[in-house]
């Protein structure tokens, strides 16, 4: 490349280039590596635009009013050598000079988005830059993040990268949106926050620097003034008398790499078409001659900034390059890593032996969420097997114990079960057989909650399932395999789920079915008795039928023997009456007093069609139900105690455990089969393109490697 003054630091600033182009041609999604650049900062109108265009000393960027720079603009700036021309000049030329009567040989700029196209016509490379914009943005409607590209080639710039972006606005015109002074602001927050980016923040002379909006900015993201660089604009259009001195000096708002005076072309010398090196000229001119810079006239105007700027750059880009070979290295691992999950560049696999190991890994997976051993325990939150734990334990236990077997049943239902399970010998055995009757009754509630409980597991298992299928990478490059998985997993739990129910119905059956009134847990008839005649007694002395003898009945219940008393009607002659009164066809209480007693044989006459018991329980019915009760209760606390017990484990017989042991060969049998391997294992679109992106970074990665390697 080029030696001499000119080319200063140009070769390290052309690794940036390189790196840039580089990253550039993989898109801007990867913009991971933030490399050195400068940004020009400053409010519209503070004359940026001029400042660039002295820098390239040549006249190509968009003028006009409201916001022009829309979009930020990479301009990388390439010192080369001038070349005589040896075979005429290029075509492209003939064609400029029509146009740009400065157009030469060895200046041309291009296009990132243009490649291959010269353009030597800096008329036309304008006009790219607008017909570019415009096509991103629309015509006045708002900005874009999204930069242009531009390298020019020139004997007459320093190498150097700036980056042009939208002025400070404050008010919008025309169709701009609303907002448009804060999306302006959080682009230009988005290049400047950046630790590698050298601000350029540009502010006219003629306004008060503490009202400077580009330095206001740069403070926000950079207190200190470590890398923010002043240039001062319009300083012709300072009142005579006035000078920037005191701010050159770091006397106003001091700034670690200092300020630099400027003069750039007025409205009327641009109107006036003056050439940029007629400018240069008037710019010298005016330091040398002024008596407050020709003191230090070469520490002012354009060529010191130019000068100055590539300086900077290139120590920047010095100091931060090994922080820049660092950040390649660790994304290419990233990359690589990456690649290699989504089976590698050139995506070869064994069918399979893609799906044996997904069958394995995820029967292990599932294994272990059961067992609860899983390595991504969390703190705050039940998984797995802990849930199903959480089921059985909690739900379903809760469940069961708060069945309460009278909620739905008063005392004087109790009182009628009793009299109709006696059926037509109504004092024999009326107890044991309502007891019975009311048990099964209860017994038969606990079906719904424990199938409830079996549907809650499966529940759990299609929840395991869930995550396994997110967890596991391979799921999400083949979506067929994971569909087919999942397709099979759960019919396999559904299948389980048949067997599962009808074992714990018929457990609830079974409960239901027999009655085992021997249970030793089981409180006996005398006990209950006891209970109920002593609470009698404490409740309301004198008890006027004490005596057990009265209420006969209530040991029947337990035993179907001797104290039965098959004379009761006699003895109490009232035994219908006391339970029932009759009612008439009319709804008429105690037209039938009689009615269904013995005691009349002779008139007897059909009983009425609706006979209905009387609302108040006498004192014998109490005792009556309260035994009922008290033995309902007992019994029906052990067939609960037994399904809270029972329940967990059948469910566990035939789901939980059956899925940990045969699902694995389940899936071999269903998926690892040669006519459905290759169906199985189509890559999904994301996995075909993510490849190419990542395959393109690694490249990418690999050739800045290289760039930087010799550094
Ligand atoms: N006299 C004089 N005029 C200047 C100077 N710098 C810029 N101007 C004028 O100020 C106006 C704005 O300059 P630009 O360079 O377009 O400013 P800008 O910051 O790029 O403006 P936007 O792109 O709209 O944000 C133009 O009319 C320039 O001619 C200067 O140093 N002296």
């Amino acid at each position: 490349m080029s030696t001499g003054p000119a080319g200063l630091g140009s070769e390290i600033v052309n690794i940036v280039n390189k790196l840039q182009d580089v990253f550039n041609a993989v898109g801007t999604s990867t913009a991971s590596i933030d490399l050195p650049q400068i940004c020009v900062l400053g409010s519209q109108s503070s004359g940026k635009s001029s400042v660039l265009e002295n820098i390239v000393g040549r006249d190509f960027l968009p003028r006009g009013t409201g916001i022009v720079t829309r979009r930020p603009l990479v301009l990388q700036l390439i010192h080369r050598v001038a070349t005589p021309q040896q075979n005429g000049a290029p075509p492209e030329l003939k064609a400029a000079a029509a146009g740009d009567a400065a157009a030469n040989a060895d200046e041309w700029g291009e296009f990132l988005h243009l490649p291959g196209q010269k353009f030597y016509d800096f008329h036309k490379m304008r006009d790219e830059i607008v017909r570019d914009t415009e096509a991103k943005t629309g015509r006045n409607a708002g900005i874009s993040p999204q930069p242009i590209n531009l390298r020019i080639y020139s004997p007459n710039v320093l190498t150097l990268t700036l980056v042009d972006l939208p002025g400070l606005t404050k008010v919008p015109v025309g169709d701009q949106p609303k907002d448009i002074e804060k999306q302006i602001k959080d682009m230009l927050m988005k290049y400047i926050s950046k630790p590698a980016c050298i601000i350029l923040a540009v502010s006219p002379a003629n306004v008060d620097l503490a009202n400077s909006d580009g330095l206001k900015m740069a403070r926000e993201v950079d207190p200190e003034g470590n890398r923010t660089i002043g240039v001062l604009t319009k300083i012709d259009l300072m009142d005579t008398g006035t000078d920037v001195v005191d701010i050159l000096a770091g006397r106003v708002i001091p700034l670690r790499m200092g300020y630099v005076p400027v003069v750039n072309r007025g409205q009327r010398d641009i109107d006036s078409a003056k050439s940029i090196s007629l400018a240069l000229d008037a710019e010298r001119d005016f330091f040398e001659n002024h008596p407050s810079y020709k003191g230090k006239a070469q520490y002012c105007g354009t060529p010191f900034l130019t000068r100055k700027l590539n300086m900077i750059l290139m120590h920047h880009i010095r100091a931060t390059l090994p922080d820049i070979k660092t950040r390649i290295t660790t994304q290419l691992q990233k990359y690589n890593a990456e690649l290699l999950q989504l089976g590698g560049a050139m995506a070869e696999h064994n069918s399979g032996n893609v799906v044996l190991s997904v069958i394995t890994e995820f029967t292990n997976e599932f294994r272990t969420v059961i067992d609860g051993n899983t390595n991504d325990l969390s703190l705050n939150e039940l998984s797995g097997g802990a849930r199903i734990s959480f089921v059985f334990h909690e739900l379903f236990n809760n469940g069961i114990k708060n069945i309460d077997p009278f909620d739905q049943m008063k005392d004087g239902d109790i009182r009628n079960i009793l009299y109709n399970s006696s059926g037509s010998t109504p004092a024999l055995f009326v107890g044991t057989a309502a007891f019975e009757v009311i048990v099964k009754q209860q017994i038969m509630r606990l079906e719904e909650p424990s199938l409830k409980c079996c549907q809650l597991v499966y529940d759990e298992l299609i929840r395991i399932l869930g995550q396994l299928l997110t967890k596991i990478q391979a799921f999400k490059r083949y979506p067929a395999l994971r569909e087919r998985f999942n397709a099979v997993v759960v019919g396999f739990f559904k299948t389980c789920m048949t067997p599962t129910t009808k074992l714990v119905s018929d457990m609830v059956a079974m409960q239901a079915c027999y009655v085992n009134t021997t249970h030793p847990d089981f409180i006996s008839g005398h006990k209950a008795m006891t209970i109920v005649t002593e609470r009698l007694n404490a409740n309301k002395p004198p008890p006027p039928q004490s005596d057990p003898k009265t209420g006969k009945l209530a040991p029947g219940v337990i035993n179907n023997n001797k104290d039965l008393d098959v004379d009761a009607k006699k003895e109490e002659p009232s035994f219908f009456g006391s339970f029932f009164s009759a009612t008439g066809r009319n709804g008429r209480p105690g037209a039938a007093k009689k009615a269904g007693g013995a005691s009349t044989p002779s008139t007897m006459e059909a009983p009425p069609p609706v006979i209905k018991p009387q609302a108040a329980l006498s004192e014998r019915e109490t005792i009556e139900t309260d035994v009922i009760k008290l033995l309902i209760h007992s019994y029906f606390n052990i067939v609960k105690r037994e399904m809270i017990d029972m329940v967990p484990k059948a469910i566990s017989l035939t789901l939980v455990n059956h899925a940990k042991v045969t699902l694995q060969q389940e899936l071999l049998r269903e998926l690892y089969k040669q006519e459905v391997l290759d169906d199985l294992l189509k890559e999904s679109e994301y996995v075909v393109n993510r490849r190419k992106e990542v395959i393109g970074m690694v490249q990418a990665l690999n050739k800045a490697e290289e760039i930087v390697a010799g550094v």
